[in-house]
Parts: structure tokens; C-alpha cells; sequence
């Protein structure tokens, strides 16, 4: 017999507590999460009625604290945290789950050693495997039980990543419709993306490359 949500929600993760959040262009409410194996605080942002079975305009967004905070421009992150914040701000209606998976499962520290190896030519698949990690770590289960606690069931996923479709097709949860989200791609970080793109299955257009000297990564 497959488990109920609540079921499901007891044996991975506890749901605490809300709050109401303003942000520059909606006022979400924000519900924490405690996930039982590793004490991590996982987050939703939910904005509207998302319970009504109509497909949810939706991000899954990998925690990067240097991306999300740090203004970082090695990568995409925090230009997609936002991106998909302001979509769902424009319909009135989505949430948006924001996961404790730093650096693609393998936490800050090891994402920086990560960046410090890709300073010596590595990218970003070579120096997470140097590193003695797959190119990418991350586990999704917990979508399954923080979605249902908000009975949403069907996704307008925000995302270029299949990997991340995949996975949220294994656990159940339909995804009506990819909705592509492409922002802040620089000159710092236009081979990381083309990496993403030729190694992992990004759906994105790769870039021209830019003069050596242009920062590169
Ligand atoms: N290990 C490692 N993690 C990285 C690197 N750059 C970004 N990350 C992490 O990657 C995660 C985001 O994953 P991405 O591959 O950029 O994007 P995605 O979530 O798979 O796909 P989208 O839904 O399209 O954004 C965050 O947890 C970042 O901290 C890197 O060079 N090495
Ligand atoms: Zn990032």
C-alpha cells in the first residue's frame, strides 16, 4: 500500500511553523520544515490558492548561499530565486520550495573547494568527481511530502533541468508543463552553464564562448 502524505510526512521531515512574508513583489506566507535524518530546515514560499487541483506554477530551488546571498555571478541562482519568485508574484498564485541541497547535495564547504578546483581548469562535473562526489548528489524525496501538505499534485515546474523532471515523476508528482527559466547568464558564468547544458542535460542554448580574459571560471 503506498503511504499517505501524512504518513510520508511523519517518517521524512516535520512541519513547525508559518509566518507571512513580504518580499518586493508579493506577500507570500513562508511554512517551515525539520527534515528527521539531518535536522536541515527546509522552506516553502506559497502565494494563493495552491490546493485547488489546477496545475501550480512551481520552483524546486537548490539552496546556494553564494548565488541566493552572496550576489555570487558563478552561477545562476540567485537570478533564478528571484526570476521565479516574480512569476509567481505576476499570477497571484505558486509556490516555491526551497531546499537545503547546498552545492548540489555536497554542502558549502565542498562547493567552494569545488570552485577552487574549477580555478585550475577543472568544470563543474571534473571537480565534484576529483572531490570523490557524483556530478550531482541530490535527493528529492522530501518534495513528495511538502507538496501534499499543500495538496498540490501537478506542477508548471520552473526549471532546465530533465534530471529534476525526472525526479519528480518517480515520486508521483505530475509535471503538466516545463516552463523554462533562463536569466543572468554573464560572462562569468557562460561556461559553467554550457557545462550544465553538454554534461548534464540542461535544457539551455549554449553560448558563445568569450574572450579568455573575460573572467572565465
Ligand atoms: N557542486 C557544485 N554545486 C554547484 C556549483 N554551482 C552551483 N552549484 C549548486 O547547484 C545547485 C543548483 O543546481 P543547478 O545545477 O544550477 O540548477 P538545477 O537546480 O539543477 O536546475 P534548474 O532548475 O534549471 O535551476 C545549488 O545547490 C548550487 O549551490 C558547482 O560548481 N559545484
Ligand atoms: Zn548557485
Amino acid at each position: 500500500m503506498p503511504h499517505s502524505a501524512d504518513t510520508a510526512a511523519k517518517e521524512e521531515l516535520d512541519y513547525t511553523t508559518s509566518c507571512a512574508l513580504p518580499t518586493p513583489w508579493a506577500q507570500f506566507t513562508l511554512h517551515a520544515f525539520v527534515e528527521h535524518a539531518t535536522g536541515k530546515e527546509h522552506l516553502a514560499m506559497v502565494l494563493g490558492d495552491v490546493g485547488n487541483g489546477e496545475p501550480v506554477l512551481a520552483r524546486v530551488h537548490s539552496e546556494c548561499l553564494t548565488g541566493d546571498v552572496l550576489f555570487s555571478q558563478r552561477c545562476d541562482c540567485g537570478a533564478q530565486l528571484e526570476g521565479a519568485l516574480k512569476r509567481i508574484a505576476a499570477e497571484g498564485r505558486g509556490i516555491l520550495l526551497y531546499l537545503r541541497q547546498e552545492g548540489r547535495g555536497i554542502g558549502l564547504i565542498n562547493k567552494i573547494r569545488a570552485y577552487r578546483l574549477q580555478e585550475g581548469g577543472a568544470d563543474t562535473v571534473q571537480a565534484n568527481e576529483q572531490l570523490g562526489f557524483k556530478a550531482d548528489a541530490r535527493n528529492y524525496a522530501l518534495v513528495r511530502p511538502m507538496f501534499a501538505k499543500f495538496g498540490v499534485t501537478s506542477l508548471r515546474l520552473m526549471t532546465n533541468n530533465p534530471r529534476k523532471i525526472d525526479a519528480m515523476a518517480k515520486l508521483g508528482i505530475t509535471v503538466a508543463e516545463r516552463v523554462p527559466l533562463l536569466v543572468n547568464r554573464n560572462a562569468f558564468n557562460q561556461h559553467y552553464l554550457n557545462t550544465k547544458a553538454a554534461k548534464l542535460g540542461h535544457m539551455m542554448t549554449p553560448l558563445t564562448p568569450a574572450p579568455a580574459e573575460d573572467g572565465e571560471l
